[in-house]
């Protein structure tokens, strides 16, 4: 079977920590590209072992129960794939290889086979194979502090542009990366939006600094805007039922700000030539913008 690199023209890879951030985070860019044909692989780092439950009849999955809930998440992150239009999925290193190592500081950092104790470069050489495989021309993944701190989210990172940078030195690197972010605007206003509302999912936020995540409006490359396709990443949320309950504040947004939140992601740059872009800040609004076609 010829590479992907000979069959399709426009090859996105997204490395994320665990089943649900790729929905979160970059639900509405995936079912958009997905639904253009870009031949998108999603690589997932742990099987999201630690989670919280917050299907009460599940909750016997629990790590420290039946520690099941790391399958359980397997099947969600499939029906979220599905919802997204996604069919290229891989676990790094294998569905269990990486055990998700939970909160910063927990105990379950210890664990000897949780993604926060891999080791850099081997984790790395397993997502590179992926990449001479994929030869993907944008990459996505978290800033160095894995937008907000979860040692998995940086263990992401880190191990993503590890995996670019030894693609780079054999000669076929991602062209762009990209790492997900918010803009403190964005922020500002659903601060402002909710802040008289009996159901503001930014209760006692009063400033943006408050947040351990959003960049400046100027930082910011990309504004995706996937309108058309939120109602995919609301399927794909509802997909994963253990980690978003429908009282999730996500849903309290979504219902307020409908598609303007749910279908709009933002991107930083970090590696690559920026494209043609609009707006004050010249933001791009496609991520393989300034790439030969
Ligand atoms: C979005 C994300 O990265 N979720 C992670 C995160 O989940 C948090 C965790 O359960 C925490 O205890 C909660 O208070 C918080 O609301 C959750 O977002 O960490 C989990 C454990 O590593 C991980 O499984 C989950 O995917
Ligand atoms: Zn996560």
């Amino acid at each position: 079977m010829r590479a992907y690199s000979e069959r399709v023209a426009r090859r996105l890879m997204l490395v994320h920590a665990h089943p649900d951030d790729e929905t979160v985070s970059t639900g509405a860019t995936m079912a958009h590209y997905a639904a253009e044909g870009v031949q998108i692989t999603l690589v997932t780092c742990t099987l999201g072992e630690e989670g919280e439950i917050h299907v009460p009849e599940l909750a016997l999955l629990a790590a420290a129960e039946a520690d099941q809930l790391g399958g359980y998440r397997l099947a969600e992150l499939d029906a979220a794939c599905a919802a997204l239009g996604v069919t290229d999925h891989r676990f790094l290193g294998g569905a269990g290889r990486y055990r998700d190592s939970g909160m910063m500081g927990l105990e379950t950092n210890k664990h000897p086979r949780c993604f926060w104790q891999a080791d850099l470069d081997e984790a790395a050489a397993q997502l590179l194979e992926i990449m001479r495989e994929v030869r993907p021309q944008v990459l996505i993944t978290y800033d160095e502090n894995g937008f907000y701190g979860h040692p998995d989210h940086i263990q992401a990172h880190r191990v993503a542009m590890r995996a670019a940078e030894l693609a780079k030195a054999e000669g076929f690197g991602p062209a762009k990366i990209y790492w997900t972010t918010v803009p403190r605007s964005v922020l500002e206003a659903g601060i402002s939006a909710f802040a008289q509302s009996t159901d503001n999912p930014f209760a006692g936020i009063d400033k943006v600094e408050d947040f351990p995540f959003g960049t400046s409006d100027e930082e910011v490359a990309a504004r995706i805007d996937a309108t058309d396709q939120h109602e995919a990443k609301i399927a794909a949320m509802r997909a994963h039922a253990t980690q978003i309950p429908d009282t999730s504040w996500l849903y309290s947004i979504a219902g307020n700000f409908g598609s303007e939140f749910m279908g709009v992601e933002y991107y930083t740059l970090a590696a690559g030539e920026r494209g043609p872009g609009d707006g004050p800040h010249g933001w791009e609004s496609d991520l393989f913008a300034g790439l030969p076609s």
